[in-house]
């Protein structure tokens, strides 16, 4: 496999001039030709240019045989042999990029998993939400202030100036360091050196008395041919939204009926509520990838335009290569989501679904704090299982802003977070997350779901 790049500072419009393939090069300039949503304005162009042109030159975060491995895994997700949890912080922060924290994480994802697992009977494919989940959409390009709004550390700082709010492309350099060093500690967690120092920490008892009837559960695992999967088995996600940072690493993958580029930045890559337009940039770059995508689905995208993302998408019609994650809000999902799973089932394509019932169950508390409920959460969940049971389908996977740290971001779960609690230790860079307590305290509402019983 080769890798396409650039040499060390070449600006951004020479990008594709010494690639291997050039028909392959064409089709993804003129994908990122294409009008893109939520991009910064670089202050300084030619600075931009030359950051640009050192990423080509940055070693891959992650190898195309780690991301067929996924993609082979997520095919049994599709044909319902396994379940997918997803998950992690809404934005990795360079500051926050430390062992414990990451740790912290990868632990409670793992918690979360055992429980599924042992509740489905089927193996849980894990994805983080880290190592490059750095760029953010938002809603509006200003703040209350009236300051350019945060985008996520990968372009500017949350602190409060003009000065800090300016986009700064160097932040690239240091987001594809930092996710580097995150891989890196993945790697040391998946090879099973620090799994058993998370584990033990939390009273998996009170958080299950709403009803497991295990404590300690027992995952089931793929069976592969060496063996038997790692003892901890994590693929890395991030939202593929910043495209000056996405299109610099890349691998020519002569795999599969048609040449495409693997993305050596994550394993998995989603594209956005915010930046789905069908003529827009994301999702032309995300056709010409082989890594296995998702696309966020919020109330009102119709059936016809899921279907024409399915698609463009999955082509060539493989399992598990599009993941349609619902983030329809618990009020919506029992009726916006039945026409879309039926036209899509209709149309033979084997994709995942995936609920995310974080996005559509966001609000501002009264004392100012962007919040979310857990019943709330825990609902859009139900209904997302009401939906596939009734129709047949597969629910086959959560994507969950989690952590392992004990925030108080959304409120309640069984510790009763109320909004007088909020300022407490709200630490989050952008949207709330669960804290362990909650998210362990969710998977066991999820694996009563799962075993039919709620
Ligand atoms: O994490 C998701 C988005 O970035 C976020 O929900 C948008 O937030 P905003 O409405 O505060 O911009
Ligand atoms: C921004 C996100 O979600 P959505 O695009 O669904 O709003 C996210 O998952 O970080």
């Amino acid at each position: 496999m080769k890798r396409l790049g650039s040499q060390c500072g070449e600006p951004a419009g020479a990008l594709h001039s010494r690639v291997v393939d050039r028909t392959l090069a064409g089709r993804l300039s003129a994908a990122l030709a294409r009008p893109a949503a939520q991009q910064p304005d670089w202050p300084d162009p030619e600075r931009a240019g030359a950051v640009i042109g050192l990423l080509h030159d940055a070693e891959p975060i992650v190898t195309p045989d780690e991301t067929a491995r996924l993609s082979g895994r997520l095919a049994s997700v599709a044909r319902g042999e396994a379940f997918l949890l997803q998950g992690g912080d809404c934005a990795e922060t360079f500051e926050g990029n430390t062992e414990p924290h990451l740790r912290g994480n990868l632990g409670v994802l793992l918690e979360m998993a055992g429980v599924l697992a042992d509740a489905a009977g089927l193996p849980v494919v894990k994805i983080a939400r880290m190592a490059g989940q750095y760029a953010k959409p938002r809603s509006s390009p200003v703040d209350a202030l009236g300051l350019p709004v945060y985008r996520g550390d990968i372009v500017n700082s949350p602190e409060p100036t003009a000065a800090a709010r300016t986009p700064d492309p160097q932040r690239m350099l240091m987001a594809h360091a930092n996710a580097a060093e995150a891989m890196n500690l993945v790697r040391r967690f998946c090879a099973g050196r620090m799994a058993e120092a998370v584990l033990p920490q939390r009273d998996l008892v009170r958080v299950a008395q709403s009803g497991a009837d295990r404590a300690a559960p027992v995952e089931p695992r793929f069976a592969d041919g060496d063996g038997g999967s790692p003892p901890d088995e994590f693929h890395v996600s991030h939202e593929m939204l910043l495209l000056d940072y996405e299109r610099a690493v890349l691998w020519a993958d002569g795999r599969g009926p048609r040449a495409r580029l693997s993305s050596g930045l994550a394993h998995f890559l989603w594209i956005g509520e915010r930046t789905r337009q069908l003529d827009g940039a994301h999702i032309a770059f995300a056709e010409l990838l082989s890594n296995p995508i998702g696309l966020k689905l919020g109330p009102s995208v119709t059936p016809e335009q899921a279907v024409e993302y399915v698609r463009r998408l999955d082509p060539h019609r493989t399992p598990g290569r599009l993941t349609l994650v619902s983030r329809m809000g618990h009020r919506r999902v029992r009726e916006v989501l039945p026409p879309i799973v039926e036209k899509v089932a209709a149309s033979g394509h084997e994709v995942i679904w995936q609920c995310d019932p974080m996005h559509g169950n966001t609000r501002t508390s009264r004392n100012g704090y962007k919040t979310r409920h857990f019943d709330q959460v825990a609902d859009e969940i139900a209904g997302f299982f009401e939906v596939h049971r009734r129709l047949g389908t597969h629910p086959g996977g959560l994507h969950v802003e989690v952590t392992g740290e004990d925030v108080t971001e959304c409120l309640g779960g069984s510790s009763e977070i109320s909004e007088a609690d909020l300022p407490a230790r709200y630490r989050t860079a952008c949207d709330p997350r669960l804290n362990a307590e909650q998210s362990v305290e969710l998977a066991f509402s999820v694996a009563k779901m799962l075993r039919g019983q709620a």
